[in-house]
């Protein structure tokens, strides 16, 4: 997946993203970190072809997402948000079930194809005990997996999560990102995903990209990129970058107004 040249503003207003340009390697996880503000979300939906660039294109398979229908979109791209809300009665296998929605015709059934698609969706996130359960009744990491599950029925190619950890406990935080690893490791999926947590972008990603007013400053793996310089630059945070068994970490320390 390749985004060139993008230009994008909210409202009329002048240019948020300008001249950006991305290359998402399949078959990776690649994270977006940055401060609050820094434009994770708006790149990620751009990405996602929620929001539409002002100029230049995004690929996906060479085809340019912007002359593309949202569900032929939705076939390649599946996208979790940060909040979901659903109706009080939708039971966790009824929700799950509309991640085939793309792949169907109006008012055409579900097919014994669909109902595989569904059960493996529901096995990889390990819901089978909940399927007949309501979804408001679950807690929040249950609900993270139900919502990763109806955008792995979906069957795409590429799969985008908007900070699937916010909210959760450490032990939920973990669950869902062993999940990510999984869906990355053993089925293929690429994925894309925001963090807030420097460890977690490192210990989970392939590739980080990271973000500041818009813009990309760095792109590459953890190992390449991550250093106390740039961690103070982009959050004015200082602290301690170590490694231990080869794996990078980030030790923060104080905040710092340069
Ligand atoms: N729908 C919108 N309309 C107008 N401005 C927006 C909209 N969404 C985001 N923005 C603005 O665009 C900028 C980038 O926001 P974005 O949500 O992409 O940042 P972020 O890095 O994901 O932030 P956070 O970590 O706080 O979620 C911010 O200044 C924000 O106020």
């Amino acid at each position: 997946m390749v985004g060139k040249n993008i230009e994008f503003s909210y409202d009329g207003n002048k240019e948020f993203i300008k001249g950006l340009n991305v290359n998402i390697q399949k078959g990776n996880v690649t994270t977006i970190l940055g401060p609050n503000g820094s434009g994770k979300s708006t790149l990620l939906s751009l990405l996602c072809g929620i929001s539409k660039v002002k100029s230049g294109e995004i690929l996906i398979d060479d085809l340019n997402i912007s002359n593309m229908k949202y569900k032929d979109i939705a076939k390649k791209v599946a996208t979790v948000h940060q909040q979901n809300s659903v109706p009080n009665d939708i039971s966790v296998e009824n929700l799950i079930s509309y991640g085939r929605l793309p792949h169907k015709g109006f008012f055409e059934k579900e097919t014994k194809s669909d109902a595989e698609v569904i059960d493996w969706a529901i096995k990889c996130t390990g819901l089978e005990e909940y399927r007949d359960k309501q979804v408001m009744s679950l807690s929040g990491g249950e609900r993270q997996r139900v919502f990763i599950s109806m955008a792995l029925a979906q069957k795409p190619e590429v799969l985008f999560l908007d900070e699937p950890t916010t909210y959760l406990d450490i032990y939920h935080q973990i669950e869902i990102l062993e999940l990510v690893k999984k869906l990355n490791e053993e089925y293929g999926i690429t994925i894309v995903m925001v963090l807030h947590d420097i460890n977690q972008a490192i210990k989970y990603s392939h590739n980080i990209i990271i973000m500041k007013n818009g813009r990309i400053i760095k792109n590459g793996s953890a190992k390449n990129i991550i250093n106390r310089e740039l961690l103070k630059d982009v959050y004015k945070v200082d602290g301690v970058v170590s490694t231990l068994d080869k794996d990078t970490y980030f030790i923060p320390t104080r905040v710092c107004n340069m």
